[in-house]
């Protein structure tokens, strides 16, 4: 299935990295030649295609064959088509006949035509707009009856103007744009079906339109009517849109300027995106023999496209494609420049990094100090910064300041946990960054949000402190911070929340804005729960080894030859299981211990007996037991007993990742990922944590910093 484009803002210094066309000659552009194709023709057109590298094919429309005989075998192209492997294929109908004969033949997508002007609906299909978009909910309603899994997808015509009634309102565009989405239509595309499309025009609305239909905006079918085709393709482009139409040989287009150019050229705009650096994955030199065998056929046809005459210049180099095999992340294409050190910065950086995003970590010249922490925070810097590059920079000096505010004003999103202050100083606070760059999400990873006690310093145990957690961990008198970086990983972890939460946001309104997350409020979230118990209680919440407990068994156990077991039961029926199991049928008998809440008030005497019960297996017995019943258990593991667990090492929870620094740079070792699965798939090291400046030169070029340039820093340490 086609990818639903990101509805993002870009920067001006970044183009998203790949996109779509979807030739649609097969429909668009034989629909306005008289000539019927013969259907080898076609099919041999559709084995080019695929051939070449396209991966999303309008192959006709489901339309009565007396109007348009020369798509009258769209159903044998569909089911030809459907056989080439990820190949998305996509049919036009008008109506509901067209689609149920698009779902009968099991198309991937069908393009519900409706055109914003009032005078083309009539005349192009005899209906008004308001008749198609009660036609799209009856085709909705009947593709979820029919269970078809055929996505609907409705272009809104005529979006910039209309030849018989002029000028068309984007209001009116827009209203209907959103009534499709309520009647059910998957999702949205906007045409300039008679080429009065501008680039301004173009980025005016679909901004407009990003607002109304954010992600569900899927692409847009631009004519080179008069000539600006692609230049509205690089207005779509820069305002998120990564889907286009396009027609081998620029046949199609408008039927109302006779001799015009036709639909954008297929190979025109391959190669002017090739060109930029955005992989559209089609094969040039294939797709240009595929043009030369569609002109054979279509030998006396006026036929446009630039390339073709001219032919492809000796120095074109196609943009980088990713090897196949390689899952695009849902990120990508997004940068992020990290200003950050400790866990909690860094681990948003790791969550957008894994994600896809190319993060680029700032360092100072002698590098992140987690690089080298002792005992405790030796893990740091490896858990916390694979999949990202890093570039060393001096802020002590005005070069290095010059550098850090250049990457910063190329990137997406800007991340930092310094001292409040700090980065104002050097004039990378959001306020001045995003003058320049108003699409700047900027994540700012503090101790505290706003208010009275901003100015603290805090670390992670401080708020565990000062924030009820130590109190609830550690026994009566005896405060315990947990046993790991709760609040610098969570608070890391809400701000990439709220980032990928602005990200959507920016996708409507092509605006950024300031995130803030702190580890104070993260932990007073974490015990919120705690507070809450007081609330409605009235008992103030005891620590957990004081705590009363909900449940009589949910304890750990010393069992036989002294080891641990966590064993519990958290209802009636495990607690009749659990009895069942272990043969203490006696404690099932007693009317006393009939219910949960019975066992709960009786749990000092009935732990102590069952300790004595529990204490003659051994614990592999009773996980053995508990594991067979369905039974909660949980043998007490430490950290390192992690790289052997089974589960871990058969799903691949861990992956490997080569150290940095300390005694044991450049030997490998495996780090856990993120706690979560994408279309079934972890998300995995595409990158060691990086060595101390490791892409300085890399990211400096991408820059545009000259080769002398980069030694001048280099001499002067501003960078590393
Ligand atoms: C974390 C603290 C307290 C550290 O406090 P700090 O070490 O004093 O760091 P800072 O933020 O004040 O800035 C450090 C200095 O490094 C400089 N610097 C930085 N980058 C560069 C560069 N490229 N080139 C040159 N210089 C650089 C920066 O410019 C500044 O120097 P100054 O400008 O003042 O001269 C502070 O940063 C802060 O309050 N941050 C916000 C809250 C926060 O993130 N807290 C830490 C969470 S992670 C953590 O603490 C781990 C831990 C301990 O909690 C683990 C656990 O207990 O489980």
């Amino acid at each position: 299935m086609a990818a639903i484009p990101d509805a993002r803002h870009f920067s001006p210094l970044s183009w998203p990295r790949e996109a779509i066309i979807r030739e649609v000659g097969l429909r668009d552009g034989l629909q306005s030649i008289a000539r019927t194709l013969p259907t080898e023709h076609k099919l041999e057109w559709i084995r080019g295609a695929h051939a070449a590298g396209q991966r999303e094919l309008e192959v006709g429309s489901f339309v009565p064959a007396r109007l348009l005989p020369q798509l009258a075998d769209t159903r044998q192209l569909v089911e030809f088509a459907k056989t080439l492997p990820e190949l998305f294929v996509s049919v036009l109908v008008p109506n509901m006949r067209g689609a149920e004969d698009a779902m009968a033949a099991n198309a991937d997508l069908m393009l519900i035509p409706l055109s914003a002007s009032h005078a083309h609906s009539m005349a192009n299909l005899r209906k008004t707009p308001d008749e198609v978009v009660a036609e799209v909910a009856r085709i909705r309603a009947a593709r979820d009856a029919s269970g078809s899994r055929t996505i609907i997808e409705a272009g809104v015509g005529t979006a910039f103007g209309c030849t018989l009634q002029g000028a068309v309102e984007p209001s009116e565009v827009l209203r209907l744009m959103q009534a499709l989405l309520d009647a059910g239509a998957d999702r949205v595309s906007l045409a300039d079906t008679v080429g009065y499309a501008n680039p301004a025009m173009v980025d005016a609305l679909f901004c407009e339109a990003l607002r109304v239909a954010g992600g569900r905006l899927h692409g847009a079918h631009f004519h080179d009517t008069r000539g600006l085709g692609l230049a509205n393709v690089v207005a779509a482009l820069r305002v998120g849109i990564t889907s286009f139409d396009a027609c081998l040989a620029g046949i199609g287009g408008c039927p109302h300027a006779p001799g015009a150019s036709g639909n954008i050229a297929t190979e025109d705009l391959a190669f002017m995106l090739e060109g930029m650096g955005v992989a559209t994955h089609l094969d040039m030199p294939r797709l240009l023999a595929l043009r030369e065998y569609v002109a054979q056929c279509l030998e006396g046809e006026t036929l446009h496209g630039a390339l073709w005459q001219a032919g492809l210049p000796s120095t074109f180099t196609p943009a980088p494609v990713r090897p196949a095999a390689q899952r695009r992340l849902p990120l990508e294409g997004l940068r992020v420049v990290e200003f950050t050190h400790m866990v909690m910065g860094p681990t948003c950086g790791l969550v957008l990094a894994d994600l896809g995003a190319e993060v680029i970590k700032i360092e100072p010249v002698d590098g992140d100090r987690t690089r080298h922490l002792l005992g405790a925070g030796a893990g740091f810097f490896p858990m916390f910064n694979r999949n990202k590059k890093s570039i060393a920079v001096n802020l002590h000096t005005p070069e290095g300041v010059e550098v850090a505010r250049k990457l910063a004003c190329s990137a997406d999103i800007v991340a930092e946990n310094f001292r409040p202050g700090m980065m104002k100083k050097y004039g990378l606070d959001y306020a001045t960054l995003s003058a320049g760059n108003p699409g700047l999400i900027y994540a700012s990873l503090k101790g505290f949000l706003p208010g009275p006690y901003e100015s603290r310093t805090a670390l992670d145990e401080v708020v565990q402190m000062m924030g009820g957690l130590a109190y609830m961990t550690g026994r009566p008198g005896d405060p315990l911070r947990a046993g790991t970086s709760v609040n610098d990983i969570m608070g890391g972890m809400f701000g990439a929340i709220g980032i990928l939460a602005a990200l959507i946001e920016r996708g409507a309104t092509g605006k950024g804005q300031e995130v803030q997350s702190a580890l104070f409020e993260n932990n007073i979230f974490l015990v919120g729960q705690h507070m809450l118990q007081y609330a409605i209680t009235g008992v103030a919440a005891a620590p957990m080894p004081e705590r009363i407990s909900a449940w009589a068994l949910y304890d750990v156990f010393t069992v036989k030859d002294q080891e641990q077991i966590f064993l519990a039961a958290v209802s009636d029926a495990q607690w009749k299981v659990f009895c069942n199991a272990l043969g203490f049928t006696d404690l099932l008998s007693r009317p006393e211990l009939a219910t949960n809440n019975d066992r709960v008030r009786l749990r000092p005497a009935l732990l102590a007996d069952l300790r004595e019960r529990l204490a003659t297996y051994t614990a592999a017995e009773l996980s053995e037991l508990f594991e067979k019943h369905g039974l909660p258990f949980a043998p007490i593991v430490r950290p390192e007993d992690l790289f052997d667990d089974p589960h871990l090492q058969a799903t691949g929870g861990l992956a490997e990742i080569r150290l940095t620094d300390g005694e044991r740079a450049g030997q490998i070792t495996r780090a856990a990922l993120l706690p979560l699965t994408m279309t079934g798939e972890r998300l995995g090291v595409r990158s060691n944590p990086p060595t101390l400046g490791e892409h300085t030169g890399e990211v400096l070029a991408a820059l545009g910093y000259g080769e002398d340039q980069i030694q001048n820093l280099l001499g002067k340490k501003a960078v590393g």
